[in-house]
């Protein structure tokens, strides 16, 4: 494990930046590529590690009985259903903190379905033994939509596939909603019909169709831009091919960060993000497109707002349907000391790490608290302590690729700081770094070596 030093001695940005394919897209392209019996074609597929992991397991299927995901949650939840229908006998298995991540509801709902799974070690976590069959024995099944979307993504990818197709009965309040929304659109590129009529989603029994599916960069990467530009006195930044029709729902990102005085420009090519004096030239030479406003109206969260002021004043942000933004906006506010309140955390604490816990460790650092109320569900920033700390403090990273991404862009505005394991950006962004060299940040190897 190796750390790395970095600092950024002015507070201005500019230049492109070639993000990665989306991780979330590129996953479900290599499941549904996997399922169907022609031929699909993948564009753009990430470098993730995850994705490259998923890949890897997916075309070595015959050989490889024990599929190992290593830290990649999509890669677990989707291959569970997926092994499920998929003739053998597969061991699912992953890094230390994948056994601790819940499977229980997925793999109970593919058990109603007829699926044999057996758990290896604690039961409701990897690993699992699955002997895959067909799944005839139920046509439904009811599942709490407040835990995590990706085991509905799971199920809602094998439905097609099944007998007699597939209801999903969603309880609870729905959280993630836009991976749901993405999962359907992609199934719908592969010809595959849905019917989503209150909390029921239904999928009849269909084959995939040969398509070509394109994926978009990663708007969770293009996050980290935007902080950044939010710190900046001055930036101008292009990112190509991101869309303003985006299935992805972190491109609410371009809404939050509005608010901090990032303005986004979507042109055909891609969008540019602007802030201090480039911005008003930016926005007003705009030739195609429109303001963040207008699509964050139009956003995939089905009209509700994420971010707004309430009436004392206060900043409150609802992270239910953009978790992955909680890192980079809760770090973000901490370096422009603008205190905040944020709900829809409550799915952090499953994620890579207890990441509430993780941003309360390291953003304490800087002198921030973020504090959890009583019923666990409403979370208040604190930044009033906020300071540049003398010495580079050394940021815990908890193999959460999010944690080392999520605090890099405080080193514009709080001072240089060590970031540890350098190398967890992999799971999702493996040129993270280089891309922050070639913007103007001065990076060192620590010498550390744990
Ligand atoms: O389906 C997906 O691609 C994802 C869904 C989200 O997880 P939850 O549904 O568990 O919130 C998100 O946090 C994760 O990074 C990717
Ligand atoms: C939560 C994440 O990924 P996963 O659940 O796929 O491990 C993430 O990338 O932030």
């Amino acid at each position: 494990m190796s750390n790395i030093l970095i600092s950024k001695p002015d507070a201005r940005l500019s230049g492109e930046v070639i993000l990665p394919g989306s991780k979330s897209e590129s996953n479900r392209a290599l499941i549904m590529q996997a399922l169907c019996e022609e031929r699909v074609e993948i564009r753009n597929l990430s470098e993730a590690a995850d994705t490259v992991t998923l890949q890897a397991l997916l075309d070595g299927r015959d050989r490889n009985q024990v599929l190992d995901v290593g830290p990649a949650g999509t890669a677990m939840r989707f291959l569970t259903a997926f092994c499920a229908v998929t003739e053998g006998e597969w061991t699912l298995t992953g890094s230390k903190r994948m056994k601790e991540r819940p499977i229980g509801i997925l793999a109970d709902a593919l058990r109603q379905l007829g699926a044999d799974i057996q758990y290896l070690e604690e039961e409701g976590f990897p690993p699992m033994r699955i002997r895959g069959k067909r799944l005839d024995k139920a046509s439904e099944v009811r599942i709490p939509g407040n835990i995590s979307s990706q085991y509905i993504s799971a199920l809602l990818m094998i439905a097609p596939a099944l007998p007699n197709g597939l209801s999903i009965h969603l309880s609870g309040t729905i959280g993630s909603r836009p991976y749901i929304e993405m999962t359907l659109a992609m199934m719908g590129e592969l010809g595959i019909r849905h019917e989503w009529t209150g909390n029921t989603i239904h999928v009849g029994a269909q084959r995939y169709q040969p398509a070509v599916l394109s994926i978009e960069p990663d708007w969770s990467g293009a996050s980290y831009w935007y902080s950044m530009a939010a710190l900046c006195e001055e930036a101008d930044l292009t990112l190509p091919y991101l869309k303003q029709q985006s299935l992805q729902g972190d491109r609410e990102i371009t809404k939050i960060m509005e608010a901090f005085g990032v303005r986004t420009h979507f042109s055909a090519g891609g969008i540019r993000l602007s802030r201090g004096e480039t911005a008003a030239g930016a926005w007003e030479s705009a030739e195609i497109g429109t303001g963040a406003g207008e699509t964050a109206a139009r956003g995939i969260a089905a009209g509700e707002t994420v971010a707004r002021e309430s009436a004392s004043g206060e900043r409150e942000i609802d992270f239910i349907h953009c978790p992955d933004l909680a890192q980079t906006v809760i770090s973000c506010c901490t370096a422009l000391r603008q205190n905040a309140v944020f709900t829809g955390l409550e799915s952090l604490k499953i994620k890579e790490t207890d990441r509430v816990e993780a941003l309360q460790n390291e953003l304490g650092k800087f002198g921030a608290r973020l504090i959890e109320n009583a019923e666990g569900n409403r979370w208040e920033l604190d930044t009033s302590g906020v300071f540049i700390p003398e010495a580079a403090p050394v940021i815990h990273t908890y193999h959460d690729h999010r944690m080392a991404m999520a605090l890099a862009p405080l080193a514009i505005r709080l001072g240089p700081m060590e970031i540890e394991d350098k190398e967890v950006v992999v799971k999702s962004y493996p040129t993270f770094w280089k891309d922050l060299d070639k913007h103007g940040f001065k990076m060192a190897a620590a010498q550390i070596n744990t």
